[in-house]
């Protein structure tokens, strides 16, 4: 069976086909600048109206088989969507929620040293609008706010890096992220597909960002597909588009 769509609008690119129904999917969403759009500050970002019905609809369509694979930690996630996924992934994989409520799998890692974050908070207060993100095992360093900073805030973390293995430079939106090396949005969705109610289910992972392509790689080794924002869908609007028809499809 082959499930199709129409061609958004005259002259764009048609959107992505999917070979098979949501009854065969497992779900595996990244959320910034994919289920919601980019917004000045992480805390801004505004959840569509809709969204949650569709999320709600195809949850019920996949057996449950939705989750959010974000970099954002968990409890953002529950924020913004409460009670939608099933399973949420956070920080990159690092921690998983499989049930709503459920325990968190962690992967044990080295903390960040704290002088590494003293010294990001001195330094984004040299530009204001530039902010620090702190993570369990991480942080970002925000420059949405302040492009002037996107050079200076990069040198310093490359420097800490020099100092302590176990870490890498992820380049974001607008952000530079110091993450733990080793687990990625990959680790995640090898994770969840192991275990109901996502195990037997052809995964569909969308995203938007470098730290995306490890989910499209996994989803596609495991005999599902992987889409990015812009190659395959222009904007996340569009991908929420193709969302909400295909929790229509037949
Ligand atoms: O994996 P994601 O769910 O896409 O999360 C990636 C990062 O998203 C957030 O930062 C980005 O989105 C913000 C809100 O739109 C924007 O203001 C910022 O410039 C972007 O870098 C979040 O703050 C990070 O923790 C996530 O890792």
């Amino acid at each position: 069976m082959t499930v199709t769509f129409s061609t958004p609008v005259s002259g764009e690119k048609p959107f992505p086909r999917v070979s098979f129904p949501p009854e065969q999917a497992a779900l595996l969403l990244d959320f910034d600048g994919t289920l919601v759009d980019i917004a000045p500050t992480p805390e801004s970002v505004v959840v569509p109206p809709g969204l949650r019905e569709t999320l709600l609809k195809l949850r019920e369509r996949c057996g449950g088989a939705l989750a959010v694979v974000s970099g954002r930690p968990i409890e953002q996630i529950d924020h913004f969507l409460p009670g939608v996924p099933t399973a949420v992934a956070g920080e990159h994989g690092v921690a998983i929620r499989r049930h709503p409520g459920g325990p968190v799998e962690r992967t044990e890692l080295p903390e960040v040293p704290k002088a590494w974050l003293d010294e990001a908070d001195a330094l984004v207060s040299e530009f204001p609008g530039a902010s620090v993100e702190r993570k369990r095992v991480g942080f970002v360093l925000h420059y949405r706010g302040n492009p002037a900073a996107e050079a200076p805030l990069k040198e310093a973390a490359q420097r800490w890096l020099k100092q302590k293995a176990g870490f890498e430079l992820q380049a974001a939106k607008m952000a530079w992220e110091i993450r733990p090396a080793g687990v990625d949005k990959g680790h995640a969705v090898v994770a969840l597909l192991e275990r109901p109610p996502f195990a037997g289910r052809k995964p569909i992972f969308v995203g938007d960002d470098v730290t995306d392509m490890d989910g499209v790689r996994a989803a596609r080794a495991a005999n599902g597909v992987g889409f990015l924002i812009p190659d395959d869908f222009p904007t996340a609007q569009s991908f929420r588009d193709w969302l909400s028809h295909y929790a229509e499809t037949v």
